[in-house]
């Protein structure tokens, strides 16, 4: 579904993304960790359009993507749940929802969304700035969703929230991978998290896929070590 071969991207004459080679087969739940500034962010923002390729293919259901503003990747079906959540604060539940499908054509998915996350349906009148950090990330997961996308990116999903709620998401999106059979790309710094969820796992270092290693093994000392000096 998603096929990355020789990605380059960088800010302003800093090179980040030195020749990225991925793929993400439909229905796939596919991994990212790497250290601090190793680009995972930045790989995400040019799988989105935020910032563009220097160099590289980027395909997502069969067509070249790499030169299309965001908008229109959006709407092909590629999803996005950015670092730190990114809801809006002072806009409620509901609006937060609204906004997610704004620009798409069609009947409304927030009924059948919210039937997914019961626990949003009571919060619908309340401002994004009156949630938990559980209760945002949920929010801008569902937001995403209404979008009705393909292929989900997640960028660490369970930064800043506490571990019993870091069980809940991680619950949530293997309910939401069964029930709606989403493809995610996550990147992720929580092992456990991404063990729990992930088909495969890449490694990410100085802006390339150095190495892929099954989720059981992120419990390997030897492995860690190896791959990411932990
Ligand atoms: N807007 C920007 N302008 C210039 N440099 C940036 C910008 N955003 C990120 N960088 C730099 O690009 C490199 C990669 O950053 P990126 O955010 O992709 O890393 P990351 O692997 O996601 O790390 P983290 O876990 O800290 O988010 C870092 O050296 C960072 O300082």
């Amino acid at each position: 579904m998603l096929e990355i071969r020789a990605l380059r991207a960088g800010y302003g004459a800093i090179n980040i993304l030195n020749g990225v080679e991925l793929s993400v087969a439909q229905g796939e739940v596919v991994g990212i960790l790497g250290h601090n500034g190793m680009g995972k962010t930045t790989l995400l923002r040019s799988l989105i359009g935020e910032l563009p390729a220097s160099a590289g293919e980027i395909r997502f259901d069969g067509a070249e993507i790499a030169g299309w503003q965001s908008h229109r990747r959006s709407l092909a079906g590629l999803g996005y749940v950015p670092q730190g959540r990114a809801i809006f604060p002072d806009l409620t539940v509901l609006e937060n929802l609204r906004m997610g499908e704004a620009m798409r054509p069609g009947p409304s998915a927030i009924p059948e969304i919210l039937g997914h996350f019961p626990a949003l349906g009571d919060l619908l009148n309340r401002p994004g700035s009156g949630l938990s950090g559980g209760q945002q990330q949920i929010l801008a997961l569902a937001r995403c969703l209404v979008g009705r996308p393909k292929l989900v990116m997640l960028d660490e999903p369970t930064e800043g929230i506490q571990p019993s709620i870091v069980e809940e998401i991680a619950a949530t999106l293997a309910r939401l991978r069964r029930e709606l059979g989403l493809t995610i790309l996550l990147v992720e710094q929580d092992l456990r998290f991404i063990e729990a969820l992930a088909d495969r796992v890449l490694i990410i270092q100085k802006g390339r896929i150095s190495a892929e290693i099954a989720p059981s093994e992120l419990r390997r000392p030897d492995i860690l070590e190896a791959h990411l000096g932990l």
